[in-house]
């Protein structure tokens, strides 16, 4: 595995993933913000350490590595024109397998073995179809979700509060919340972007302020646990969030700390606003009681960068991500759009966004 790297002084903007000469190339996310290094993926295993450590994340993103190592496992795994079909599906499941809660990994994965038969060519140009498709339908979404936050807070800018990283280093190009941010910002209506560090890795305070900073959007870091402080001082108009997995009734999972966030919300009678993909959703699920949720490394809680903070040998609860129940959700926003939860806060009030 190469590494390239680049001073974050000098970021270019560029899809978080490409395929380039039989190799996967990805941002190194774990690097960010201080160094801007594009890993070079030559092998399956290398692609699954890549998703389990954080490398890539995101729930898109890690759909589109995801596929994007079914294909570099096929060309692996074909020589004389044959492809081993028995290997390329065992890398397939190690490849679903690396993180559980984000719907987007298995279906991508599917998605790409699905084309196997006609041989690896073909199991790439999926793949690149996932990425054209990714950036396409986040696009609209993004469009979506920022006209009804324009009409949720019609009279002036707005003031958002954001958790985790749901910019375009967590998709293929576009992003989702905070792609729909981004869009509000060129249309002049933000007044300010609260970003939640997000605990444990910090995705908010090395990505979301990165992305932010890059895009000129202002914004504010803040400690997860000011967030509902923030609120309670009228300094929000509006969360908006990204999501792993919806249920079929509207039940959100996301970022360990999304749950608190739509709790103080509706304490606040604040609108919850959650933007994804349609390939979000997993209608198998009649709600999020069957969200499997990973539990990660203790190690994560423990300590940062090397630096401990706790006690050796200290017990750790570490969910990466929580479950939002539907009627703590305001709407739900994708390309082809906007959810409204049953009995859930503010619906009363929003006006329908024109298709
Ligand atoms: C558009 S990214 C969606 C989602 O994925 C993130 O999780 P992770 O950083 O663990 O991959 C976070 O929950 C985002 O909201």
């Amino acid at each position: 595995m190469r590494r390239d790297s680049e001073t974050a002084a000098s970021p270019r903007p560029r899809p978080s993933l490409a395929w380039d000469e039989g190799c996967v190339l990805a941002v190194d996310q774990r690097a960010l913000p201080h160094d801007y290094r594009l890993l070079r993926l030559e092998t399956v295993d290398q692609l699954v350490d890549t998703i389990t450590s954080l490398a890539v994340r995101g729930a898109p993103a890690i759909g589109l590595a995801g596929a994007l190592g079914v294909a570099l496992s096929a060309h692996r795994h074909t020589s004389d024109g044959r492809t081993d079909e028995a290997s390329v599906k065992a890398d397939a499941a190690r490849l679903s397998a690396a993180r559980p809660t984000a719907v987007n990994l298995a279906w991508a994965v599917r998605r790409a073995v699905g084309r196997l038969a006609d041989g690896p060519q073909a199991v790439l140009a999926e793949a690149m179809t996932m990425l054209e498709e990714d950036a396409a339908v986040n696009r609209a979404a993004v469009v979506r979700a920022a006209d009804l936050v324009q009409s949720l807070v019609p009279d002036r800018p707005v003031r958002i509060l954001t958790h985790c990283n749901t910019g375009r280093l967590a998709t293929a190009a576009v992003g989702t919340a905070l792609g729909a941010i981004i869009e509000l910002h060129g249309r002049g209506r933000v007044a300010e972007v609260l970003v939640d560090e997000t605990r444990p890795l910090l995705q908010g305070a090395r990505l979301t302020a990165w992305e932010l900073g890059e895009a000129g959007v202002p914004h504010r870091l803040c400690v997860d646990s000011a967030a509902a402080a923030a609120m309670a001082r009228g300094m929000v108009d509006c969360v908006l969030v990204g999501a792993d997995r919806i249920a079929a009734n509207g039940d959100v999972a996301n970022k360990i700390g999304t749950y608190g966030l739509a709790v103080a919300a509706a304490r606040h009678g604040l609108p919850f606003v959650v933007v994804a993909p349609e390939s979000s959703w997993d209608r198998e699920l009649a709600d999020g009681s069957g969200i499997v949720v990973e539990e990660r490394d203790p190690g994560e809680v423990t300590g940062f960068a090397g630096a401990s903070v706790a006690p050796a040998g200290a017990a750790v609860f570490n969910p990466a991500f929580d479950v939002t129940p539907a009627d703590l959700v305001t709407a739900i926003v994708s390309e082809a759009r906007v959810f409204r939860p049953q009995g859930s806060p503010g619906t009363s009030d929003l006006r329908e966004v024109p298709a």
